[in-house]
């Protein structure tokens, strides 16, 4: 353990009503929207199957080149309130909107650049309609900035000499006196997601990161930052020098899971995972015939094993430079939603139950209740679900449930065909299950 001025500010999950509102969320849509969906992967005719948004640096654009999108962006087809709406209706109960990617153009008329929406023919404020409409429907709003920023002339990679020094000092009060206006003009963001931090520049200051975190919770009390922000004294990014978790979650984990039998860990602090829905695509691409599309069944697997685990999950959609929404991410709205409609209980506020792992699927555990939820998506070919309950656990259901040595059971299933993943309820006895209060047998 070593004084660390810019390490972890505090220890443990943070338990205000703010913290306890965006884990009670647990599933929210993550949206990729700027000039990267005009081009969306193809560029003087060639398509390139890299990340649509990374298209600058795929196709080696010139930053003048790629500037001048500014000035055709304008989705006619873009109706905040429809997005909201589907959001809504796909369960979601928070949204993560890139006001800024790496192309360092704006979502929001800001005064610290003129690379943004107000320059474009579209003119209007997008952030704000969204905002306005996702709230309007109840739905937290949360925002992704990158503070790795292609346009502006002050950023830079790595600090070799004290003009990069200077000229760095200068972006850092750039992206900072951004976030303040992101934190004062928009009052009902929720959190700040940061990327774009793993440079360098970045890690040599890691004061910086601490004063963003202070700055925002100053602005906008309860705000929350993921650890993706954070560097400490030596440049340690997420977890600092003393093992503490920087920021209010981990953010890790993206277009990948915590192993479910294995990376325990991650139960025992606030984390969220972000998914694409083809292979790595975050930004509109004109063409998804290039890799594998998740399935809507897939991607609800990918909710219920986080939320079995503890954390949150962001599933990305990237909207048409046209502002439209493409029918695939439509049908998982659809899809993912008529289960959430029926299911949502072993999702929304649930946790890890701390339960063993079985084959079949996941636990989740409503908090602070007796309920145990079993999703189950890979029926046994014999019905039967092996379930090893913590020692002396006592069940008040009974219906199915067929006990076969001590803490062992076998749950009968109905043999039949299943088209959706399978939800039980077991009630346990309060008290129960907690310790071994039974010696083990020693034979
Ligand atoms: C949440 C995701 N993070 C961005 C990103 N930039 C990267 C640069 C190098 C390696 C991985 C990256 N992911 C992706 O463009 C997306 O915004």
């Amino acid at each position: 353990q070593q004084k660390l001025q810019y390490g972890a500010q505090y220890t443990g999950k943070r338990t205000d009503a703010a913290m306890n509102k965006w884990r009670s969320n647990r599933f929210g849509q993550f949206i990729h929207w700027g000039l990267y969906a005009i081009p969306g992967g193809v560029w003087n005719g060639k398509t390139y199957n890299y990340a649509a948004e990374f298209l600058k640096s795929s196709a080696k654009i010139p930053t003048s080149t790629w500037d001048s999108l500014m000035y055709q962006f304008n989705p006619v087809k873009f109706n905040a309130k429809e997005w909201a709406k589907m959001a809504k209706k796909m369960g979601a109960k928070y949204m993560t909107i890139t006001t800024k990617h790496h192309e360092g153009f704006c979502l929001w008329p800001t005064k610290f650049t003129e690379f943004n929406i107000s320059h474009t023919p579209y003119k209007k404020d997008i952030l704000k309609e969204l905002v306005e409409a996702y709230n309007a429907e109840g739905i937290d709003v949360n925002f992704y900035y990158s503070v790795l920023d292609w346009h502006h002339p002050d950023w830079r990679y790595d600090i070799k000499s004290a003009e990069d020094s200077i000229a760095f000092r200068r972006f850092l009060k750039f992206a900072a006196d951004q976030l303040r206006e992101l934190a004062t003009n928009y009052p009902t963001v929720k959190a700040f997601w940061f990327d774009g931090t793993w440079d360098n520049s970045i890690k040599k200051n890691g004061w910086w990161t601490l004063e963003v975190e202070k700055m925002l919770k100053e602005v906008r009390p309860g705000a929350i930052v993921n650890s993706r922000l954070r560097a400490d004294d030596f440049g340690k990014r997420h977890i600092d020098s003393n093992g503490e978790l920087m920021g209010d979650y981990e953010s890790g984990y993206e277009r990948r899971l915590p192993n479910p039998y294995k990376d325990l860990q991650v139960t025992k602090w606030d984390w969220e995972a972000c998914m694409t829905v083809p292979e790595n695509q975050w930004g509109y691409h004109k063409d998804w015939s290039l890799s594998h599309v998740k399935s809507p069944l897939e991607l609800l697997e990918m909710v219920v094993h986080t939320t079995s685990m503890g954390g949150n999950f962001l599933l990305n959609f990237g909207p048409a430079g046209d502002g439209s929404i493409r029918k695939e991410e439509q049908n998982i709205a659809a899809e993912i939603g008529a289960w959430m409609q029926a299911n949502g209980h072993v999702i929304y506020n649930c946790d890890y139950a701390g339960w063993e792992k079985q084959d079949w699927g996941y636990y989740t555990k409503q908090k602070g209740s007796n309920t145990l939820n079993l999703v189950v998506f890979n029926v046994p070919v014999s019905g039967l679900l092996k379930i090893k309950a913590p020692a002396g656990t006592r069940f008040k259901t009974k219906q199915g449930l067929e006990e076969i040595a001590k803490d062992q059971y076998l749950f009968h299933m109905p043999i039949q065909l299943y088209k959706v993943p399978q939800v039980i309820i077991l009630e346990t006895e309060s008290n129960s299950g907690s310790g071994d209060k039974y010696q083990e047998a020693k034979t």
